[in-house]
């Protein structure tokens, strides 16, 4: 599998690197379309909020770039059409769209815990968007040692510690960027609607108690909804509140 797609988005497979984000960064300027980057090993590889993030051998580690994307808000909506492609992937390897669930913002959730974790990075020049960088980790064949969780913060678990199946990065990659690529033309086909439906069809907790933790304070309040601007929506005592990035703990 290498060189272009039916769906003509490019594909770059390499070996080791410090993180396929970095190489995303490095090599844009060599594009002239979406582009997955893979790597077989991470040296330093990345999650949310500076976190590193830990890349066993056999789990999935790719970067998919999109060049010339230049409306922020637009650009933070692939959060929602990577996690549905996410889902998707893992409900046609497995057959078991029961187990997987999105969480807020940017998590695949496999019985409860987390599987993937998908981070956004916006490509700049001069102050101004040029396009996007999407890191997907997904805990193939081994779940990283948790090491020190944040209070509330969800165990890592694998697709073959919790289902026994075995699915390799390649194949994951087969059925993830049809996906993608599906969901991506949906999106600008007809806009966030009917992605923002689709995702809170998988959502987890809807109805339910969550705390969102953002930079200086927490708010605690019933999960409603995701809003038209794919912001978190909680009711809180205080009344509504529409959280636009931050992390969730239930
Ligand atoms: O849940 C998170 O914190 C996001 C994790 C994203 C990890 C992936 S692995 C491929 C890409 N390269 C990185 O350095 N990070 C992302």
């Amino acid at each position: 599998m290498s060189g272009d797609w039916p769906h003509g988005y490019g594909y770059l497979p390499l070996g080791e690197v410090t993180s396929t984000l970095d190489e995303a960064r490095a090599r844009v300027g060599e594009m002239s379309g979406p582009t997955w980057i893979t790597a077989t090993h991470q040296t330093a590889a990345r999650g949310r909020r500076g976190r590193p993030w830990s890349n066993p051998a056999g789990n999935f580690a790719g970067t998919l770039v999109l060049p010339n994307l230049t409306d922020p808000a637009s650009a933070a909506l692939r959060s929602f059409t990577t996690a549905l492609a996410l889902d998707e992937a893992l409900t046609t390897l497995t057959g078991r769209p029961e187990a997987f669930a999105l969480k807020w913002p940017n998590d695949v959730l496999l019985n409860g815990s987390k599987l993937a974790g998908i981070l956004l990075e916006s490509l700049t020049e001069r102050g101004h968007l040029t396009g996007l960088v999407i890191g997907i980790g997904v805990n193939l064949a081994s779940a990283p040692d948790p090491g020190a969780l944040e209070p509330g913060a969800l165990a890592p678990v694998s697709l073959m510690g919790e289902t026994g199946l075995s699915v390799t990065p390649d194949d994951f990659l087969e059925a993830l960027a049809p996906a993608f690529a599906r969901w991506e033309a949906q999106l600008r086909q007809y806009g966030f609607a009917p992605i923002r439906t689709a995702w809170l069809a998988r959502a987890a907790r809807i109805g339910e108690t969550v705390t969102a933790r953002l930079p200086g304070d927490e708010i605690t309040g019933t999960f409603r909804t995701v809003d038209e601007a794919g912001h978190l929506v909680l009711s809180t005592p205080k009344g509504e509140r529409a959280i636009a990035a931050g992390d969730v703990f239930f």
